[in-house]
């Protein structure tokens, strides 16, 4: 059952909402579409969903099409759930008659009644909402509510899941345990899932690949760690593992910084960005020490966040943040010097 998008693009007007992208989705697999506010996450996401027509390419599900500029498989033949940010509860209905309205389709119509209790009842005790089932949606907290928008989601079992920034409206900490609660639901249902996203640590967290996408375009395609320890653009690199850019000359292995004496030894960094004379480094990756030979430059900020400090540093004009364990403990304004770890450190 795999997803194929081929040269899929979609234009408003003039505007490029999306521009030729493809990705082959396996059968059951997760993917986290990534991206900055306007790139295109959920133009991609409606267009799977049958929501809009594209403007160019194809979707496929096996050998079925699903979507081209000349067909457009009507959404609801098309075996899916979805989950929306806004959680999209009415209410005056309950929990247990959110669940059941998927089941109210005519598809559904000789379904006899036994079996449909069965399913709603699995579904609301998969999002543990089973002693909860006859709240409104104004008796339920943030979280909840979500839960019961992924048990309407999964009651047919759909075949794909597609998810738009379901965890955005709750706080932090719950979005952490929601996310437990996703990958148990994904696991639980084999179903493959779409999950749009702005926020990196999410799709990290989650994702079996991540497509990062900018202007419409895809940046890079990848599993967690491939995106995390080998971004391939500096966009990936700054917006996913929020690495710092260091410009300069790269001899081989050998990258010299522009701005110092410096000279680092790197063998991970890939050809794409040397050619652009940069080198990612994380903000985890530096050393702060008092002297030493690395890149000069002053602490101009200082958070405290426990674990570990995390600091911006001028370096001749350009800020640095590294991210040291509290033992190396600078104050604002010290004179300070940036050394790379060695990757086994
Ligand atoms: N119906 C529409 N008419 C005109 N332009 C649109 C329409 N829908 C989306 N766009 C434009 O297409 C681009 C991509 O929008 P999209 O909603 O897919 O972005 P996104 O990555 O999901 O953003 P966000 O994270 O803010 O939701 C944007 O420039 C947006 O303004």
């Amino acid at each position: 059952m795999s997803l194929r998008i081929t040269h899929l693009s979609k234009l408003y007007g003039k505007n490029i909402a999306l521009s030729d992208v493809s990705i082959e989705i396996g059968d059951g697999e997760f993917l986290c579409i990534l991206g900055p506010s306007g790139c295109g996450k959920t133009t991609l996401l409606r267009l799977a969903g049958g929501f809009e027509t594209p403007s160019s390419g194809s979707i496929l599900l096996n050998d079925t099409l699903y979507s081209s500029p000349e067909q457009c498989l009507p959404v609801e033949r098309r075996n899916l759930g979805m989950v929306f940010q806004s959680f999209a509860l009415w209410p005056n209905m309950t929990v247990r008659q959110h669940a059941e309205f998927p089941l109210l389709r005519k598809k559904y119509a000789r379904m006899d009644a036994a079996e449909k209790n069965r399913l709603i009842d699995q579904a609301l005790e998969s999002v543990g909402l089973s002693t909860l089932s006859d709240r409104y949606p104004d008796e339920l907290s943030g979280g909840q509510k979500q839960r019961v928008a992924l048990a309407r989601a999964i009651i047919t079992r759909p075949k794909i899941l597609l998810m738009d920034e379901p965890l955005s409206a709750l706080d932090a900490e719950l979005k952490i345990s929601m996310r437990k609660e996703i990958q148990d639901i994904h696991r639980m249902t084999g179903a493959t899932i779409l999950y749009v996203t702005h926020d990196q640590n999410e799709a990290l967290a989650m994702a079996d690949r991540m497509m990062i996408m900018k202007n419409g375009r895809v940046e890079q395609i990848g599993t967690p760690e491939e995106i995390y320890l080998h971004p391939r653009t500096a966009f990936t690199a700054a917006f996913v593992g929020k690495y710092n850019l260091l410009r300069g000359i790269w001899d081989h292995d050998r990258f010299y910084e522009e701005s110092s004496n410096a000279c680092f030894h790197d063998r991970t960094t890939c050809s794409e960005l040397k050619e652009q004379n940069l080198f990612p480094v994380r903000p985890d990756q530096f050393r702060i020490v008092k002297q030493g030979d690395g890149i000069e430059g002053k602490i101009t900020n200082r958070q405290y966040c426990g674990r570990e400090i995390h600091y911006s540093v001028d370096c001749s004009g350009r800020p640095v943040t590294v991210y040291a364990p509290v033992r190396e403990d600078y104050d604002l304004n010290d004179t300070v010097v940036l050394i790379k770890k060695e990757e086994t450190d």
